[in-house]
């Protein structure tokens, strides 16, 4: 578990949540601080969107709390917690075919609010946000007509226009490819430099081991393990999670791989046959 003292800026206590009869969070506690990259890993149906909807307060707990810099995120108005927490969801439709501008000047509603038109300054955000993840090409293609991978970058540029101090993200490499996943993954570090706090869930253990600051793990409905990512992502938390069994192996840069052992097995299985092995 982690030493760090300093409080949290948004912190989820002993949550519980069903769907229908289904327990899905039995005692969830995790916390997230001022310039820190939290990744979040759980198997496919463990809760982490749920989690992410009950800190965003788009869910009620059926038990325990989520608190906002210290006070009961109930306290807080619809707009504060929007000028709070940002959020990258991991579906998302329009029901209109919107350019991509206009669902990121969405992310700016938390400070213009419904009724007034964009500002000057609403008008820049949207801008620079298109302009940091390299999207300014598509501000004015339809949103309903660019491709998964395109929509996802729009969604994470509204997220950044929206200019909050905590941001979500629901597996927000989900399509993307190798070029725009690296450039996501290098600006939420640089998000997290100039004092964000980012929770983002990942099925790629690799990149909770390259960029976060702390990795937590959520199973059978419970924090199970809360630490720095050498020490949480190990094979064995792998084979716990996944039911797979890894190798990890580091490379000459140190980065930690992790190779399946089914993929190895096969490697070896093709040796003999290969022209090398022939010789
Ligand atoms: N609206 C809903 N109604 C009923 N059950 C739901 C609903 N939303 C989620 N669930 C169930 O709750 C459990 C947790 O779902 P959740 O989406 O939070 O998991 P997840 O960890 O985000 O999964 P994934 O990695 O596949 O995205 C799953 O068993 C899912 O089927």
């Amino acid at each position: 578990m982690t030493t760090d003292r300093r409080p949290y800026r948004l912190e989820g206590r002993d949550l519980r949540f069903s769907h229908g009869a289904k327990a899905v969070l039995r005692g969830a506690s995790l916390g997230l601080r001022e310039g820190e990259v939290v990744a979040l890993l759980g198997a496919n149906g463990a809760g982490k969107s749920t989690l992410f909807r009950l800190l965003l307060g788009l869910s009620r707990p059926s038990g325990g709390e989520v608190l906002l810099d210290g006070s009961s995120l109930r306290a807080f108005t619809a707009r504060q917690v929007a000028q709070s927490l940002a959020y990258v969801p991991q579906n998302h439709s329009a029901p209109f075919p919107y350019r991509v501008s206009d669902i990121v000047m969405l992310g700016r509603l938390a400070h213009s609010g419904l009724f007034r038109a964009p500002s000057q300054s609403d008008r820049e955000n949207v801008e620079r946000a298109l302009a940091q993840l390299e999207i300014a090409h598509l501000a004015e293609r339809r949103y309903t007509e660019v491709s998964g991978g395109e929509r996802q970058l729009a969604l994470i540029a509204r997220a950044l226009a929206q200019g909050a101090p905590t941001l979500i993200m629901d597996e927000p490499l989900r399509g993307l490819d190798f070029g725009y996943e690296q450039r996501v993954l290098l600006h939420m570090r640089e998000l997290a430099r100039t004092g964000r706090a980012i929770l983002v869930s990942t099925h790629n253990p690799e990149h909770a081991l390259s960029f976060a600051d702390r990795v937590v793990v959520l199973c059978e409905g419970r924090i199970t393990a809360d630490g720095p990512p050498r020490a949480v992502v190990t094979s064995e938390t792998l084979r716990g999670l996944y039911g797979v069994e890894v190798v990890a192996v580091d490379d000459l840069s140190g980065a930690r791989r992790f190779i399946p052992c089914a993929a190895l097995r096969r490697e070896s299985d093709q040796l003999p046959s290969s022209p090398l092995s022939r010789g």
